[in-house]
C-alpha cells in the first residue's frame, strides 16, 4: 500500500494525477486549514498587505478554515507584543476569521482537541504543526510567507515525502512515557535522519501507546527534519476522538491505516525495552539515558508546551509530587484552557500548587524563553518541551534538559536529575 501521507496528499490535490502519486511528485493541493500565530501570523500578515492579496481572504465565505492563535506571548509581555496581537485580532475579526486569543492554549493542542479532523491536510505557520499526524492528519509546518499564499488562495505545493517507516512492538513499561521514546528516536535519527520524510508508526505496539504519547512522539519528530508524522486511525484513536470530541469520527477515518509494503525500510523499537532518557544540551538529538547524568543539579523545572503540556503529562507529575516539596523552581503551563479545566477540576493543579509550582496560564509559557520562567545565565533547567538550543530558555548560558514530565517532576523533588521510577508512587 502507498504511505499514508502519499495517499492523503492525492485526496487533496488540484488536478489528479494519473495514476498514484509517488515519492518525488510535486502536487498542488488544497489544504483544510491553515494555522498561524502570534509570532508568524504577523509576518503573514504583512506579506498579505504588501501584495494586496489580504483582499482575497473571506473566511466567512470560503475555505480553508484559517485560524490566528495567540499562544507565544499570552498573555502579552509586552507593548510591542499585544500591539501585534490588536493587529492580528482587527485583521482576524474583519475577515471572520477564528481566533484563539491569549490564554486559550497552544496553537497544536487547541487544534488537536477542536479542529482537525483525521484525513485532513493542515498547513501551520510553526515547525510543531506535525502533532496532528498522531489523528492521522497530514500537517506541517510551512514559512509565513507560504502561509500567507495559502490563506489567500486556497492552495499550496507541496513534494510528496519518502515515506520512514518505525515498526513499534510491545508496551511502555511504568514510568516510561512517549517522551522517553521521542527521545530514543532522535538518538537513533539525529538532527536530520528524517529530513523531509514522512515517519508513519506501524507493528503491534501502537495500539499499546495512549494518544497524548502519540501526540508527543509526532510533535518532536520535526526535530530530525521530518515532513510530517503519522499514526494510524486505530481503535484508540477512535475512543479518544469520542472522548474529545463527544462525536463519531468520520467514517472514512477507517482508511487511515498504515502498511508498509514488504521490504519497505523500518526502524524497530520494543517498547518494553525503553527507559528514561533526557537530550542534554546542546540540542534534543543530543540523548543519553537518565543514569548518565544523574546527579546534575537543577534550578528550575518547566511542565509545559505542545510537547508534554497534557492533562496525562500533568497527572504523571502530580503523582511524583504529591505531598512532596519541590526543591527547583517549578513553573507548570497546562497546554490549553480545556486541560487547566479539567486539571483544576481532578484536583490534579491543587496537588501540583501544594508542591510549590508555579501554574502559569495556558500557551507555549516558558518553552519559548519570553516570559513566564526565563532561566538566567548559567542555570539549569529541566524542561518538558522540545528544543534546548543555545538561548531558546532565556540567557545562552543556560543549559537545557528535555525530559519526561516524570523525570523533570523527579527533578524538582530532588533538586537534580534522578530516575524518576523511584519516586513514583
Ligand atoms: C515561533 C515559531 C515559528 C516557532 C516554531 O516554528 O516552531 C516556535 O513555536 C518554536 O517552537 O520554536
Ligand atoms: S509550546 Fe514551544 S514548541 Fe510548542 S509552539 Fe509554543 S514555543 Fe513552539
Amino acid at each position: 500500500m502507498a504511505s499514508l501521507a502519499a495517499r492523503i496528499i492525492e485526496k487533496h490535490a488540484v488536478e489528479k494525477p494519473r495514476g498514484s502519486v509517488e515519492p518525488g511528485d510535486i502536487v498542488v493541493v488544497e489544504p483544510d486549514a491553515v494555522l498561524v500565530n502570534d509570532v508568524t501570523g504577523l509576518l503573514a500578515l504583512r506579506v498579505l498587505e504588501e501584495t494586496g492579496a489580504d483582499r482575497l481572504i473571506d473566511c466567512r465565505r470560503q475555505r480553508p478554515r484559517i485560524v490566528f492563535a495567540f499562544d507565544h506571548y499570552s498573555p502579552a509581555p509586552t507593548a510591542a507584543t499585544a500591539t501585534g496581537h490588536r493587529r492580528l485580532r482587527l485583521f482576524a475579526r474583519e475577515k471572520g476569521c477564528r481566533v484563539w486569543d491569549v490564554g486559550y492554549g497552544v496553537m497544536h493542542q487547541a487544534a488537536v482537541e477542536e479542529l482537525v479532523e483525521p484525513g485532513w491536510l493542515v498547513f501551520g505557520a510553526d515547525s510543531h504543526t506535525i502533532t496532528y499526524g498522531a489523528l492521522s492528519v497530514f500537517s506541517t509546518g510551512v514559512g509565513s510567507t507560504e502561509a500567507a499564499y495559502a490563506m489567500a488562495t486556497g492552495r499550496l505545493w507541496l513534494r510528496v515525502p519518502e515515506p520512514l517507516y518505525i515498526k513499534l512492538e510491545g508496551k511502555l513499561p511504568e514510568g516510561i512515557t512517549g517522551k522517553d521514546l521521542v527521545l530514543t528516536l532522535l538518538g537513533i535519527l539525529g538532527g536530520d535522519g528524517a529530513i523531509y520524510r514522512s515517519v508513519e508508526f506501524h507493528g503491534p505496539g501502537v495500539a499499546t501507546l495512549p494518544m497524548h504519547d502519540r501526540l508527543t512522539v509526532a510533535n518532536m519528530m520535526v526535530e530530525a527534519g521530518a515532513k510530517t508524522a503519522l499514526f494510524p486511525f486505530d481503535d484508540t484513536a477512535r475512543e479518544w476522538y469520542r472522548a474529545t470530541r463527544g462525536r463519531e469520527p468520520p467514517e472514512e477515518a477507517r482508511e487511515l491505516r498504515v502498511e508498509p509494503e514488504p521490504g519497505t525500510d523500518s526502524l524497530s523499537i520494543s517498547l518494553a525495552k525503553l527507559e528514561p532518557m533526557v537530550a542534554k544540551p546542546p540540542a534534543p538529538y543530543n540523548v543519553a539515558p537518565v543514569a548518565e547524568v544523574e546527579g546534575e543539579e537543577v534550578d528550575q523545572v518547566f511542565i509545559g508546551s505542545c510537547t508534554n503540556g497534557r492533562y496525562e503529562d500533568l497527572e504523571a507529575a502530580a503523582r511524583i509530587l504529591k505531598g512532596r516539596r519541590a526543591r527547583a523552581r517549578l513553573i507548570v503551563a497546562p497546554a490549553s484552557r480545556r486541560i487547566y479545566r479539567r486539571a483544576l477540576e481532578t484536583g490534579v493543579l491543587e496537588i501540583l500548587h501544594e508542591a510549590g509550582a508555579v501554574i502559569a496560564p495556558p500557551g507555549c509559557a516558558a518553552c519559548f524563553g519570553a516570559h513566564m520562567g526565563v532561566a538566567g545565565d548559567g542555570e539549569v533547567v529541566v524542561s518538558t518541551s522540545n528544543r534546548n538550543f543555545p538561548g531558546r530558555m532565556g540567557s545562552p548560558s543556560a543549559r537545557v534538559y528535555l525530559a519526561s514530565p516524570y523525570t523533570a517532576a523527579a527533578a524538582a523533588v530532588e533538586g537534580r536529575i534522578v530516575d524518576p521510577r523511584g519516586l513514583l508512587s
